[in-house]
Order: C-alpha cells, then sequence, then structure tokens
C-alpha cells in the first residue's frame, strides 16, 4: 500500500490501531504424496478492529486457504498467525477449536444449513457450543429473519439461507467474522441484500469483516481492498470512499 494511504488508513483508527491479526510471512504447501503444490508465499497480512475488508483474487490464487488460516481451520507450513498477541501457530489442537468457537464466525458460499433444522435451531445449534452467545432470536433480528425462524431450510429462498448462515454465525458474537464467497451462488439483488446484511453487522456491531471473493465489484464497499496473486499478495488499496450495498454492480 502507498505509504500516504498507509498512514490516512492507521490515523482513522487512532485508538483502534491495534492490529486484530496479522500474517507474517506466512506460507502454505500442499504435498499430496510426491505432488508438493504451494499455495501461498510469504505473505504478510494486517487485519484491524472494526475493518470492512475485501481480499479478491481469481480461482486457485489461494484466497480460501488465506482463509483458512486466518480462522485456525487450516495451519501454515511456515510463518506466524497473531490473534493480537497470541501466535495461534504455537496453539494446540484445542485451543485452535477454542479459537474458532469464541473469536470467529463463518459464513460460506453454499450455506452448509443443517436441512432437518429449521432457522432458530440452526442458531441455536451454534449458540450451545459459543462461551458469550446473543440471543437466537436476536440474531436471527438482526439479518431480518424474524418472521421465517420456523422455516426449514428447503423452505426458504437462497439469500434467506445465506441470512440463516450470517445469523449462526454471529450469534457467536465473533470479533470476526469470515466470509467466502457469501454471493457466489445468488443473483445480483439478492448478494446486494447479503452484503447489506454484512455492511450493517459492521457499522451497527462494530464487528470486523472479511470478505474472499472473486468478485472484484465487492472491493467497491470495502474500506480496503487486497488482491491476491498466485499466493502472494499483488496490491493493497485503502478505498476512501466506500459505496452502500446497493450501488454494487456486476
Ligand atoms: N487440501 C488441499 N490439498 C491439496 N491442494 C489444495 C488443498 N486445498 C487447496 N489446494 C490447492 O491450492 C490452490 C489454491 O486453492 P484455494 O481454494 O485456496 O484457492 P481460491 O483462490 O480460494 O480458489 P476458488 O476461488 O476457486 O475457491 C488450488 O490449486 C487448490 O487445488
Amino acid at each position: 500500500m502507498p505509504a500516504s494511504d498507509a498512514e490516512a488508513f492507521n490515523s482513522d483508527r487512532t485508538s483502534e490501531n491495534r492490529l486484530l491479526l496479522s500474517l507474517k510471512s506466512v506460507s502454505k504447501t500442499y504435498i499430496t504424496g510426491d505432488v508438493s503444490v504451494p499455495v501461498l508465499r510469504d505473505v504478510d497480512l494486517e487485519i484491524y478492529p472494526g475493518e470492512f475488508l475485501v481480499i479478491v483474487g481469481p480461482s486457485g490464487s489461494g484466497k480460501s486457504t488465506l482463509l483458512n488460516i486466518v480462522g485456525g481451520i487450516d495451519v501454515p507450513s511456515s510463518g506466524d498467525v497473531y490473534f493480537y498477541s497470541q501466535n495461534l501457530s504455537q496453539f494446540t489442537e484445542m485451543e485452535l477449536t477454542r479459537y474458532r468457537r469464541k473469536h470467529i464466525g463463518f459464513v460460506f458460499q453454499f450455506y452448509n444449513l443443517v436441512p432437518t433444522l429449521t432457522a432458530r435451531e440452526n442458531v441455536i445449534v451454534s449458540a450451545d457450543i459459543s462461551e458469550s452467545p446473543m440471543s437466537p432470536d436476536k440474531a436471527l433480528e438482526l439479518v431480518g429473519l424474524e418472521h421465517r425462524t420456523d422455516h426449514f431450510p428447503s423452505q426458504l429462498s437462497g439469500g434467506e439461507q445465506q441470512r440463516v448462515a450470517i445469523a449462526r454465525a454471529l450469534v457467536k458474537n465473533p470479533e470476526l467474522l469470515l466470509c467466502d464467497e457469501p454471493t457466489g451462488a445468488l443473483d445480483l439483488n439478492t448478494g446486494r441484500m447479503i452484503l447489506e446484511v454484512l455492511g450493517n453487522l459492521n457499522r451497527e456491531l462494530g464487528m470486523t469483516v472479511v470478505i474472499i471473493t472473486h468478485n472484484s465489484a465487492i472491493g467497491e464497499m470495502a474500506e480496503r481492498i487486497i488482491r491476491i496473486g498466485s499466493g502472494t499478495i499483488a496490491e493493497t488499496k485503502v478505498n476512501s470512499h466506500p459505496v452502500a450495498a446497493n450501488q454494487v454492480t456486476w
């Protein structure tokens, strides 16, 4: 990022400029038999508390791998991941599980709801394994689904299912909401509604939101856009005029 942009971004955050999470020289290589696939190479990344960050890159560039490492689902082959001052790379399996449960909310492209549970029950399951959850009804209200709580996933549209998935993530009161192609299975208008929900959670609850996507248009509503290519960070841009979700188009 150009020095002036970085300074402006940091000075805007004054008391908030303590990093929430940082990756230091993170590399990841998958090894299957004799084949090794280098996916991330020496990635340095910073995530600030309360920011709305979009990471864009083409298919296969390593976005999901990066998000999984940030979320403690996967571990780097080398390098360190700090959550505040704690080094995730030194966590035991149990400590990583606790990190995921307490601090991270995940939203995926294909919702991953339990089909035999209602919207409310899907959210309750997540609340039940959390240390300080909000009420499931409150989470469903925050995504605008208070009238559909007793419906099963098959009785809901794709956009509504994604809102249940967001409620399931946010009921845990996570510090970091990680979204992997959250609009990838939705049409433009429904996708915008999902982005609006994510934008509201960021503005109104101060929740840190990270979206990874191949769709660079979504970057228009971010405060910062990181472009990833072939496993490295190709560009970091501060967006001084993020647009509203209903202005994003693709
Ligand atoms: N568990 C794994 N074992 C081996 N290779 C893997 C594994 N996970 C990912 N890869 C490889 O790593 C590369 C990057 O994958 P990744 O899913 O991180 O990219 P991506 O940018 O999220 O792609 P997409 O947008 O298509 O989901 C791909 O070549 C993929 O095949």
